[in-house]
């Protein structure tokens, strides 16, 4: 049987993989000056630039007419003042590059022995992020680090890759190199990556590849209920989720994880939603931190749509546009959790909290 989006798939698990093992690396060596401080005050680390070269690069040779819309672009690292970071990433993208082939794998992707590139070459595969997204055509996104905030703490964050066809996503695969294989079997270790293909189901591999396994979202029962939320509070309300929390009468406490790792923790059930309300400054969700996590939520049987019940719009450019947050959820429980928070936006707007 042939699979829709076959070839995709395969080159993004490739890139994904390449890219966890660097980011785990990295981490392992992290070094006080390796990390910047973007515009939006949010820190990017070497970590972030090389991952994002290394699927960029993959892509590239995989797919080079395609669009890729990616969170970091190259332009500090251009300047003089960049260079020692733009030395590290070169040598930790190459790394990454030039691993062993392993299975799924294609030199034809750019990858294997010898397939170093140059400094200007991986610069330029950075900077091949800055499509502007649209309502038409296929294109790429990369959140190279989700989650840098619990990167550097050492907690989770996820790798993050999804090709968008005509505002729809068709495949999402997010790498997770810190979350248990199992839960319920911690001694399995870490590290698994998450894959999604639009009609086709979703499913878990380990990192090494190995031990596919399908993902369904199970039914809960009312005293099981609980939300995945930010560990961030400037990146989601903390207080609106307890009221939605109290309205529901959900006993349990919320599961707090940084990156698109609740939308993987949400499809294999560990928590019965995903809540990310906005806080109120303005900000602006970004399609590569939902679009893999939207598919991968929606082929493991649950809904993802705003609080007016909407679907998210992936095709309005690089942002979600305006922002009435994100509510994800299984099929069975997701209704109940939308008319919540609906009631607790109408308290808040009446000033009852
Ligand atoms: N002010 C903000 N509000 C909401 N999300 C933010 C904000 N600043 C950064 N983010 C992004 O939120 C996501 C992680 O949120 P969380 O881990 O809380 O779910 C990341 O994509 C992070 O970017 P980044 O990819 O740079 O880490
Ligand atoms: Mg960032
Ligand atoms: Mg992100
Ligand atoms: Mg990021």
């Amino acid at each position: 049987m042939s699979l829709a989006y076959a070839t995709e798939k395969q080159v993004a698990i490739a890139a994904v993989r390449r890219a966890c093992h660097l980011t785990s690396s990295v981490f392992n060596n992290l070094v006080t000056n390796e990390t910047l401080t973007k515009g939006d005050k949010s820190p990017v680390t070497v970590g972030d630039y090389a991952a994002q070269a290394v699927i960029s690069s993959v892509l590239w040779h995989a797919f080079p007419k395609d669009p890729i819309v990616g969170e970091e672009d190259a332009a500090e690292l251009r300047e003089e003042s960049g260079s020692a970071m733009r030395d590290r990433i070169v040598a930790l993208a190459n790394e990454a590059l030039a691993e062993e082939i392993t299975l799924g794998d294609n030199v034809d992707w750019g990858i294997g022995p010898g397939q170093e590139k140059t400094t200007e070459q991986l610069l330029d595969a950075i900077d091949r992020g800055n499509y502007p997204g649209g309502r038409t055509g296929r294109m790429w996104t990369i959140d190279p680090i989700d989650g840098t905030k619990g990167f550097l703490r050492g907690e989770q964050y996820a790798v993050c890759l999804s090709l968008i066809v005509d505002a729809q996503v068709q495949l999402g695969v997010i790498g997770c190199p810190n979350l248990l294989i199992d839960p319920a079997e911690p001694e399995l270790g870490r590290g698994v990556i998450f894959v999604a293909v639009k009609g086709h189901g979703a499913e878990q591999i380990r990192l090494s590849g190995a031990n596919p396994t399908p993902l369904r979202i199970p039914d809960f029962a009312q005293e099981e209920l609980s939300f995945l939320e930010s560990v961030e509070a400037a990146h989601s309300s903390h207080s609106f989720n307890d009221r939605v929390s109290a309205l529901l009468s959900i006993a349990r406490r919320p599961v707090r994880m940084d990156s698109q790792a609740k939308y993987g923790c949400l499809a294999r059930g560990e928590g019965a939603a995903y809540l990310r309300m906005p806080t109120g400054v303005g900000y602006r969700e970004k399609i590569w931190d939902h679009a893999p996590g939207a598919v991968l939520v929606e082929e493991a049987g649950g809904i993802v749509t705003d609080s007016r019940g909407l679907p998210l719009d992936f095709g309005l450019g690089r942002t979600l546009g305006e922002n009435f947050g994100v509510i994800a959820a299984g099929l069975g429980t997701h209704a109940r959790v939308l008319q919540a928070v609906q009631q607790a936006g109408n308290e808040q707007e009446n000033g009852k909290t």
